[in-house]
């Protein structure tokens, strides 16, 4: 196992694998009680029942599509990342597709089987990974910082530390909040551990988050520990009967077909890259088995849409790991284990709450913007598309509107400059790839 993960050449062990798993697992585990809340539109009142997706049934196939994808990204692709159903497509899949457009879930799962397909043909060609190799090294560091403030305005707006405001679209938020009072000590604990060195300190800053809400009745005691696994057959299966319908075949599920696939591969690019480059696992500026970690995303987006839940895919939580000291897909396959057993513990997770996992987030932001210093600012043409991907991702909460802007300026600039050699052809195909997309959400 040991010479599998390769733990000796990248200097790490069990323990620091194990404890990267479980931050990982904890800084995620929100999604096991938020997916299926959104999938199930559950805060949206007077819906007739047969457009809501089963509570149940998306809990448990949110947990599997997880383990899933977490497993086989662990033993193919050896990175430290974990998978789980992601947060800006749940609410494309809940809130557009279903509730705006009227769509049947069984139609919306359809939509995302079929993205996943593709997307595992895309992996099988070699493209992606072709892809990927193609971005230049500045534009790489950028997508990784981007998200960085992408994660971390996430975590300032669960924490209501940053919140909506009318009149300036964003403003600071109440911080006499007590929930906002928890998490800002959150951050403040996390901080000092950190600072100090603590390996897993962004674990024990949950933990002590945890034992401070409990003491502050701000986080309930569990009413119990185990519970029986609900039923998946409400949705296990269901994408299937939407192949059958002549309905499933209009011009607008193909829109959100290619939808869900765009937004899953950039993501599951940035989001690799940006893992990889903090881990260290980059060598010469290129993603060692950079195939089979897609190979893991697509296949998991495939399983995840069979078991009943939207598109799958890399989380970007699995930094906060990796800030624990993980390395390898050893801690992607800890990281499966606790969803596993997540299935049983349901009423335990009920206090990994939003000032919990905040802290994680902020602090993971902060790691990953160090990749800022190793853009080379100095250059006026790349300095553009950089500033442009890391700036457009959190202000337009979308990692792939970021990775689009940057990538459609990122030729331009580099033609006026008269460096047109430079870039590689498929950074042009990428830039018509993107001008359309732009062209689409229009
Ligand atoms: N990269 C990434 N990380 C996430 N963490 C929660 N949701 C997401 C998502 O959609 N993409």
């Amino acid at each position: 196992m040991k010479k599998y993960f390769q733990f000796e050449e990248l200097g790490t062990n069990y323990r620091r694998e194990f404890m990267g798993g479980l931050t990982t697992f904890l800084a995620m585990a929100y999604i096991l009680v938020v997916n299926p809340i959104t999938l199930t539109l559950a805060n949206i009142e007077g819906l007739p029942d047969s457009m809501r997706m089963d509570y149940g049934a998306v809990f448990v196939a949110t947990a599997l599509a997880a383990a899933i994808g977490s497993i086989i990204m662990g033993l193919l692709g050896k990175y430290p990342l974990a998978l789980a159903p992601g947060m800006g497509l749940n609410a494309f899949f809940a809130y557009t597709v279903v509730l705006g457009s009227g769509i049947p879930w069984q139609h919306a799962l359809g939509a995302v089987f079929i993205s996943g397909v593709f997307f595992l043909l895309l992996t099988m060609s070699g493209w992606r990974e072709k892809i990927i190799n193609a971005i230049p090294i500045d534009l790489k560091h950028a997508v990784g910082a981007g998200i960085g403030l992408f994660i971390t305005f996430v975590g300032f707006t669960n924490a209501g530390i940053i919140v909506n405001n009318d009149a300036t679209l964003v403003g600071l938020g109440d911080l006499s909040n007590p929930n906002t009072l928890l998490a800002i000590f959150g951050i403040v604990v996390t901080v000092i551990l950190m600072t100090r060195g603590v390996k897993g300190g962004v674990f024990f800053g949950m933990v002590l988050t945890v034992i401070v809400g409990m003491i502050f009745n701000l986080i309930d005691t569990p009413d119990g520990v185990i519970d029986s696994v609900p039923s998946l057959e409400p949705t296990f299966g269901a994408v299937f009967s939407s192949f059958g319908d002549s309905s499933f075949y209009t011009t607008a599920m193909l829109g959100i077909v290619l939808t869900f696939l765009f937004v899953d591969f950039f993501d599951n690019a940035g989001t690799l890259v940006a893992v990889a480059n903090q881990a260290g696992l980059m060598k010469d500026n290129k993603l060692p088995r950079a195939g089979r970690a897609l190979f893991a995303d697509s296949i998991a987006s495939i399983a995840g849409s069979v078991l009943g839940t939207s598109t799958t895919t890399s989380y970007i939580e699995s930094s906060a790991g990796v800030a624990t000291g993980a390395k390898t897909g050893f801690a992607a396959l800890v990281t499966a284990g606790f969803f596993l057993l997540s299935l049983f513990f349901f009423p335990l997770l009920e206090v990994v709450t939003a000032p919990v996992t905040a802290p994680a987030l902020i602090i993971v932001g902060v790691l990953m913007v160090s990749s800022l210093g190793k853009i080379n600012w100095s250059r006026f043409e790349i300095a553009v598309p950089a500033f442009l991907t890391i700036i457009t991702m959190p202000l337009s909460y979308s990692i792939a509107t970021g990775i689009a802007a940057g990538f459609i300026f990122y030729p331009l600039t580099m033609i006026v400059s008269g460096k047109a050699k430079e870039v590689h052809p498929i950074m042009y195909f990428m830039f018509a790839v993107f001008v359309g997309y732009f062209i689409f959400l229009v």
